[in-house]
């Protein structure tokens, strides 16, 4: 059975793309089989591996988005690139930009993108969306296509309205159009370990939206080298394997496991009683 996980904040340069990356590459480490999506139109996902210009890219998700909406046909692994450290990806573009436009006019507009991942979702344990910097239709229709929802956060800088305006959206996509979307957690990026900032984010995380919002264990330390994986087109395993940022990553990928075991099981328990 599948996993499908949006790593959404509507505030940009949390680190969502570098975390798609490391939890992605991560699990595959582990035996499991991963797709990557770059849901956003700066196509930074598809840059952070390797491919450089994402605008030169004969087919991207906007092209397979396109047809979805279109009704025409496709190759099962149309567009999907494989990355030498065993993930495959969709590789997104500026062409995104018009998709998102064209979806506000077409009929159920917040599930195309649910409609094409359920076409291929079999073929994978998880499937992670590095979502746009934004709360616009295409974060929807990650959203609508996920099970569940990780929110990275910088650890400096809690924007408490972006977080409420964040937590609405979820619940009203939960509401209206995926009633099984769940919020897997939030992870602090880009920890200062000589400040109390991530001290104090936890705290306030906690006080204002209930103990129910899981804040991951797993602090990701502010690191140059984390940094340089982008431009490296690699993942911090491969860039800096004994680093901290790499240790972090791979108690972070531990984590989100284990959380993806105990809902196969519930969800295996629950089929059985039925
Ligand atoms: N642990 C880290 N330590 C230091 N720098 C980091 C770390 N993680 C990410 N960065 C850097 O911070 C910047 C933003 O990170 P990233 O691109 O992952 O965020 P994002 O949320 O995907 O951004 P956007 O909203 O623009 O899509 C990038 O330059 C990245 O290299």
């Amino acid at each position: 059975m599948s996993k499908v996980i949006a790593l959404a904040n509507q505030k940009g340069g949390t680190g969502k793309t570098t975390t798609t990356v490391n939890l992605g590459i991560g699990l595959a480490v582990q035996g499991h089989k991963v797709l990557l999506i770059d849901a956003d139109a700066q196509g930074n996902l598809t840059d952070s591996l390797g491919y450089q210009e994402p605008d030169n890219l004969h087919i991207s998700l906007a092209t397979i988005l396109s047809k979805t909406m279109m009704e025409e046909p496709y190759e099962a692994n149309e567009g999907i690139l494989q990355h030498a450290e065993g993930v495959d990806l969709i590789p997104g573009n500026i062409e995104l930009s018009a998709i998102e436009v064209s979806l506000v006019n077409t009929m159920s507009r917040e599930t195309v993108l649910r409609s094409y991942i359920n076409t291929i979702k079999n073929k994978y344990d998880y499937v992670l969306i590095d979502c746009m910097p934004s709360l616009g239709m295409m974060t929807i229709n990650a959203l609508a296509a996920a099970d569940s929802v990780i929110i990275p956060v910088q650890a400096h800088y809690l924007p408490a309205k972006g977080m409420t305006q964040l937590l609405q959206t979820i619940a009203r996509v939960r509401r209206q159009i995926n009633p099984k979307l769940t919020i897997d957690g939030v992870l602090l990026t880009m920890v200062d370990n000589r400040t109390n900032f991530a001290k104090d984010i936890s705290f306030v995380l906690r006080r204002d939206y209930g103990d129910k919002l899981r804040v991951f264990q797993t602090e990701i330390p502010l690191s140059i080298r984390a940094a340089e994986t982008s431009a490296e087109g690699k993942s911090i395993y491969t860039h800096d394997p004994r680093g901290i940022a790499a240790k972090a990553y791979e108690a972070f990928t531990k984590e989100v496991q284990d959380i993806g075991e105990k809902q196969r099981k519930r969800q295996h328990q629950t089929g059985i009683s039925r």
